[in-house]
């Protein structure tokens, strides 16, 4: 009918050894935290909750300035290690080398100085974490900064670019998890509400923070690259354009969302727009890399893993530190599942919570290769051909971080599960129904919860924290599309297309009290 026509866009759907320095961290943001002498985790001292001062900026000073005066100084550090080296291995590098492969051509991964935050126990770090949420002071005012001492200890403040990201909703999806689920315990984490619109800020704010410090180091980076399928670009490009930082995007041809496409050509970036799919364009950008001075910014760079990690610690923070039950993300690259994993487990190794929930990793069925290694019982890894899916940004065949993810759910007791096109579009439009406006990978995860509840694996009173990972308005065309009934071989059975009618009071009138009918039979 016409209501589908009046309803399609114009738009066509491109379908060291760790550094030794002074004591504790001083400066908590708006605050400071009383000095608080390190000495072990069972000593009382350490465990009192830190006393709060407020603290007033100069009027002539900007919120940098103010973070230049204050000179923090601490004990902590980090490096890359080989990812899963075992106890012998005694391959590291500084954060401060461009490297992202180990000598074996394995993964890295950031390895803090556990000893050293454990010099302070859980109280100290929730207390602390907790006084800066919600503050303007540079630059704890972000989710992913507030715990800087987990992230990049060593980085002057004075570098870190940052929008302030984090610090997303988590949402109690009452209505959703009451209607559809017989649950009463879900809620989706937004991190999609965020400054580009994904979770990628989470990790991009520290990965071009760290290039803005090599860069003032002299270090050979020209500009910063990525491959991506519309995510990782938007927040690539937004970083870089903040700090003045070239940024270089591959993207697949006609594989990412309008929005998404604008999003790094407004930044100003270099936009390469290439005749492959999403792991095709990875291993250009590998190739490229390793012969120019463009620093890789996919996730392949553990740099990244460190800010995404903080939605975790923040799931944990909003429900005052209880553990939820299951978390569950969708999966594509892979690197995002290991985040959540070290976020939960380095609050549980460092005293703020007592267990790590259990994780779920959901792939559309269009591009499963992780799926198919669990379902195989994680058997030899195939990457397979990544087909279509209206999860555009999760169309990834061969994922730079199936390791990390197969130990992440390994640790975690985890699960993995699959959505055909049909369920996660059926998923996000029962969602959106009930008040939200997710994107279809927040779909795919829904649909794994809704098997997981239909099997009885996860039960009506356990508490649910379904990942969200962009903003529906990303992804408007998959939306139009199925509201239009325009999907092949899709039934698109909870469409709500708009309703044409004559601008006349009796058809008007006639139509509204049909519609009201159907909602109400006393009416
Ligand atoms: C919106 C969205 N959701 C989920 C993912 C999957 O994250 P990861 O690649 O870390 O598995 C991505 C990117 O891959 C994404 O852009
Ligand atoms: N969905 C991602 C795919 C690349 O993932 P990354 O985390 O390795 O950068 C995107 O948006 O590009």
């Amino acid at each position: 009918m016409a209501a589908s026509c009046m309803f399609r866009s114009s738009f066509l759907s491109p379908n060291p050894h760790l550094h030794q320095q002074s004591p504790a961290p001083k400066s908590n943001g708006a605050f400071f935290f009383t000095p608080i002498k390190a000495t072990s985790s069972t000593d009382d001292a350490v465990s009192k909750s830190p006393q709060l001062h407020k603290h007033r900026r100069h009027a002539d000073e900007n919120i940098r300035e103010e973070a230049r005066r204050d000179i923090s100084s601490h004990n902590f550090s980090a490096r890359y290690v080989p990812f899963n080296a075992g106890p012998n291995s005694s391959e590291w590098y500084s954060l401060d080398e461009i490297i992202y492969r180990s000598r074996s051509g394995g993964l890295l991964d950031v390895q803090h100085d556990m000893d050293a935050l454990k010099k302070f126990d859980g109280q100290y770090w929730r207390s602390l974490f907790d006084s800066r949420v919600g503050k303007t002071t540079w630059p704890y005012g972000s989710g992913v900064w507030s715990k800087k001492e987990w992230v990049l200890p060593e980085i002057d403040s004075d570098d870190i670019v940052s929008a302030f990201e984090g610090n997303s909703n988590l949402f109690w999806a009452e209505r959703y998890g009451k209607q559809f689920l017989g649950m009463n315990d879900l809620w989706v984490k937004h991190c999609g509400i965020s400054h580009t619109g994904s979770f990628k800020d989470l990790g991009m704010t520290v990965l071009v923070s760290q290039v803005n410090r090599l860069r003032k180091m002299h270090k050979p980076v020209v500009g910063v690259g990525c491959a991506s399928t519309g995510d990782t670009s938007a927040a690539l490009s937004a970083y870089c354009a903040s700090a003045g930082i070239p940024s270089i995007v591959f993207l697949p041809a006609n594989k990412i969302s309008m929005a998404q496409l604008v999003q790094p050509i407004a930044n100003g970036a270099f936009v390469l727009s290439i005749d492959t799919d999403f792991d095709g364009c990875m291993q250009l950008i590998r190739e490229v890399t390793a012969e120019l001075p463009i620093y890789l910014a996919n996730s392949l760079n553990s740099l990244r893993l460190e800010g995404q990690k903080t939605a975790a610690i923040e799931i944990l923070q909003q429900f005052e530190w209880e553990v939820p039950d299951w978390v569950i993300v969708p999966g594509g690259n892979l690197g995002n599942i290991y985040a959540f994993y070290k976020g939960f487990q380095m609050c549980k190794e460092l005293g703020l919570v007592d267990r790590i929930p259990r994780l779920v990793c959901a792939q559309a069925a269009n591009a499963n290769p992780l799926y198919l290694h669990y379902k195989s019982g994680w058997k030899d890894f195939k990457p397979v051909k990544a087909n279509t899916t209206f999860a555009s940004a999760i169309q990834i065949g061969d994922p730079v971080s199936i390791d990390r993810a197969v130990y992440a759910l390994k640790k975690s007791n985890g699960i993995v599960e699959e959505a055909t096109e049909e369920e996660l579009m059926d998923a996000m439009a029962q969602a959106d129904s009930t008040g939200m406006f997710i994107c279809p990978h927040t779909g795919v995860a829904l649909t794994a919860l809704s098997k997981l509840r239909n099997t009885g694996v996860i039960g009506p009173t356990d508490r649910t924290v379904v990942v969200s990972t962009a903003h529906g308005l990303k992804f408007t065309q998959s939306k139009v599309d199925y509201h239009s009934k325009e999907i092949k071989n899709m039934e698109c059975r909870f469409a709500n297309p708009p309703v044409q009618v004559k601008a006349e009071f009796g058809s008007v009138m006639d139509v509204l009290k049909k519609y009201l009918l159907s909602k109400n039979s006393k009416f």
